[in-house]
């Protein structure tokens, strides 16, 4: 089992280190570990990003787990040499286009969640964001305009990418509560009556999902104002990377985000995908041991339920953390003063005790 682990920028080489120890703890037979950079700091030591042999140690993996990239310091780089192309060019040269990204309540953390406790109680739902296309990866660019330079994005999404995005929303759906809601702005955007057209033709492979269609800025509304209403949010990359963010807030944290992005390449053990929290390098907090390592926790438990078939320890690491997450145990994101390494430690401790 070999593992590509990509700590990144900022706080990812924090939050990684932690992922680490529990995945050292679980003492895997035959795994091996190889460690590359991306990011702000594979720009500072190779001149790009994302380093073809970054790429390459991606392409050889069963899984890869990553941190995060993204440093101030580089943003004013033109934008094939900022950090945050390091992600998206994995992901699209990958093709990783099924982004999972699960967001639970935790028994005894609902007063640490943005909402009233009890509208935060009810929430456990799953976004299934498309992650190879949309505005993310259309042709973008400057241009003289009348009102001087002008930015364009283009934003598109064909029927193929929809289908095999929604294919995956029907089948997460399938496996829990069976209610599917398609979130578009088919108001408004092309892009979006053609993303609800062809939800509703792959709806008809599933009929014991119940579908239902909202716009997203209503779909942002209904998040606050009653988040247990949803099971599987399907959307396209960029709601759904706006609605992942609020998601974390109504939870208690984005530090407890894990997300998998998965494509279609087979391993021997699983589904090849590169797992990370849905957070970014946080370059407030960074270097200060501030850091929830949850997050990449339960993406290093997400990455060996799919793609090393590992459900049981992936189990063991989930119900650990939700141990920790529900004691005193607490960092400053959670109105805590634990550090990244002692929630760390706690972790470690719990998973020592849990079957
Ligand atoms: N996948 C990625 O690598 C990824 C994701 C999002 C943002 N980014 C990049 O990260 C940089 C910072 O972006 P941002 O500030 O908008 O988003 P961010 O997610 O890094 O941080 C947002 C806020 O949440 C806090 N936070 C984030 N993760 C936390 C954790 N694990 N524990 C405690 N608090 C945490 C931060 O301190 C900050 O206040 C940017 O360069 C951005 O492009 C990268
Ligand atoms: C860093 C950025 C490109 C990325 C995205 O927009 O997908 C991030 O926000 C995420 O959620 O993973
Ligand atoms: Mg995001």
């Amino acid at each position: 089992m070999k593992i590509a682990i990509f700590p990144g920028d900022g706080i990812g080489p924090e939050v990684i280190a932690e992922a680490k120890r529990v995945l050292e703890a679980l003492s895997l037979p035959q795994l091996s570990l190889f460690e590359g950079d991306v990011g702000g700091i594979a720009y500072r030591r190779h001149g790009m990003p994302l380093p073809q042999e970054t790429l390459e140690m991606a392409r050889a993996a069963d899984a890869a787990l990553f941190g995060a990239v993204g440093d101030p310091a580089c943003d004013e780089l033109p934008r094939e040499h900022r950090p945050e192309q390091a992600i998206l060019s994995l992901r699209s040269e990958l093709g990783l286009f099924a982004n999972l990204r699960p967001a639970a309540g935790y028994p005894g953390l609902e007063d640490m969640s943005s909402l009233k406790p009890e509208v935060a109680r009810g929430i456990d739902l799953l976004v299934v964001r498309e992650l190879n296309g949309d505005v993310y990866f259309g042709e973008k660019g400057e241009r003289a305009g009348e009102g001087g330079r002008e930015g364009w994005d283009a934003m598109s999404y064909n029927e193929t990418e929809v289908r095999r995005i929604a294919h995956i929303g029907f089948q997460a759906a399938q496996k829990r509560r069976k209610r599917l809601t398609s979130v578009d702005k088919a108001n408004v955007l092309e892009t979006s009556r053609i993303w609800r057209e062809t939800v509703i033709e792959v709806a008809r492979e599933y009929p014991d999902v119940q579908l239902d269609h909202m716009y997203v800025d209503n779909a942002a509304m209904q998040m606050v104002r009653s988040p247990g209403q949803f099971d599987v949010i399907l959307t396209g990359n960029l709601f759904g990377d706006i609605l992942s963010d609020q998601a974390s807030a109504c939870v208690g944290s984005i530090g407890l985000l894990a997300s998998a992005s998965l494509g279609e390449r087979r391993t021997e053990f699983g589904t090849f995908g590169l797992y990370e929290p849905i957070h970014g390098s946080a370059p407030d907090i960074a270097g200060e041991g501030k850091a929830n390592p949850v997050a990449a926790i339960l993406s290093l438990a997400m990455l060996l339920r799919h793609s090393l078939g590992r459900e049981s320890d992936a189990g063991r690491i989930e119900r650990a953390v939700a141990q920790v997450v529900a004691s005193d145990v607490r960092g400053a994101d959670l109105g805590g003063t634990a550090s990244t390494g002692e929630i760390g430690d706690a972790v470690l401790g719990a998973l020592a005790a849990v079957s």
